[in-house]
């Protein structure tokens, strides 16, 4: 133990080194920008990440000036039609890329969980964030957690790997689509349309709602989707100064279990919203990575784990989306038909 926390705190003391090392190094004014745009949509959620960017970055180059340009993308503008149909999760990002390639912006923030598994051609995720609370949270006006809803509540949630294994451990309970944004998701609640509805910890807490949540599921109860909490930053492939420019706000390990989880993504195929959950952890220096994929209503669900060295991650995931494979996952998912299911 003492060995491993002797380990971490020089870890931790080379990379401080490092980043003053680097910031030394870029306060020659030719290197440092005049100023950095971030693009962001406008939802409040992704413009407080933005902000949240922006002070970290006006604290690090405060000769620089750092500018949020807020974007309506396609995907928020047909928020009530069938978005799977019609293009996906890259819906939310590609005018941001667009701005990104036209040099409109500089970088542009994203939630983890709302990247595509490929990053598109000709653009580079520059940095990833430390991970605030991953969990998801069951939110009630009238109850204290899921075990005490009873028989035919309804919960409210869109996500497939949230109703997949609420079914699966709360077959009494109804689930019910919940769409938009925290806030309309919340007066949805309020509004006594729903007993309960389930939302990331992550995005209550940076919007300031943490008394909101009743009470956090666990990882065994909800397991977490593929980079929630994290945030990535991203930028034109064609600019590696702005890369440079990020890491100080890049988290090691964070980054490594985003990869490990979004590799087992990638190679099952969750290009669109499926009922598939992967979640990474460190402890001690050992990454523990758990999946699983499950039919929508909870009858089958499969779901492994394993545990491997940290710089291993893209490896484990590969392994562990081979033994959800082994175990049927592909086939869940090759029945699975596109339906409108949003995290
Ligand atoms: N697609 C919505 C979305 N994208 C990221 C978050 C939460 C913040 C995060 O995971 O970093 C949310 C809201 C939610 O699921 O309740």
């Amino acid at each position: 133990m003492t060995q491993v926390g002797a380990g971490h705190a020089r870890m931790v003391a080379v990379e401080k080194f490092c980043n003053s090392f680097i910031l030394i190094f870029m306060s020659s004014s030719f290197i440092l920008p005049k100023k950095i745009i971030i693009a962001s949509r406008k939802s409040l959620l992704a413009m407080w990440q933005a902000e949240f960017i922006q002070q970290r970055l006006t604290e690090l180059y405060p000769q620089t000036e750092i500018s949020i340009l807020g974007m309506t993308t396609r995907g928020d503008q047909i928020l009530d039609t069938s978005l799977s149909k019609i293009g996906g999760k890259g819906l939310f990002i590609k005018e941001l890329e667009q701005a990104l390639a036209d040099g409109r912006a500089d970088i542009a923030v994203h939630s983890m969980k709302d990247m595509p598994m490929n990053i598109p051609e000709g653009f580079v995720l520059a940095a990833i964030t430390e991970r605030e609370d991953p969990r998801d949270a069951f939110v009630s006006n009238q109850y204290n957690s899921l075990e005490m809803l009873p028989a035919d509540s309804i919960v409210g949630t869109s996500s497939l790997r949230r109703e997949s294994q609420l079914r699966a451990q709360f077959p009494h309970l109804q689930v019910q689509p919940l769409r938009g944004n925290v806030q309309t998701r919340l007066s949805k609640l309020d509004e006594g349309q729903y007993a309960a509805i389930i939302l990331a910890a992550a995005g209550l807490k940076r919007l300031g709602l943490a008394d909101r949540i009743t009470s956090l599921l666990s990882a065994e109860q909800s397991l977490p989707a593929v980079g929630q909490g994290a945030l990535g930053i991203e930028c034109a492939a064609n600019r590696p100064d702005l890369v440079t420019l990020m890491q100080p706000l890049h988290h090691h390990e964070t980054a490594q279990c985003v990869k490990a989880e979004r590799t087992i993504s990638r190679i099952l195929g969750g290009s669109c919203q499926v009922p598939l959950g992967a979640f990474a952890e460190i402890t001690d220096d050992v990454l523990r990575l758990r999946g699983f994929v499950a039919t929508p209503d909870g009858k089958r669900t499969i779901k492994d784990e394993l545990s491997g060295k940290p710089e291993t991650g893209e490896q484990m995931g590969e392994q562990l989306a081979q033994q959800l494979t082994a175990q049927g996952a592909d086939k869940i998912l090759a029945a699975l038909t596109l339906t409108d299911h949003w995290e």
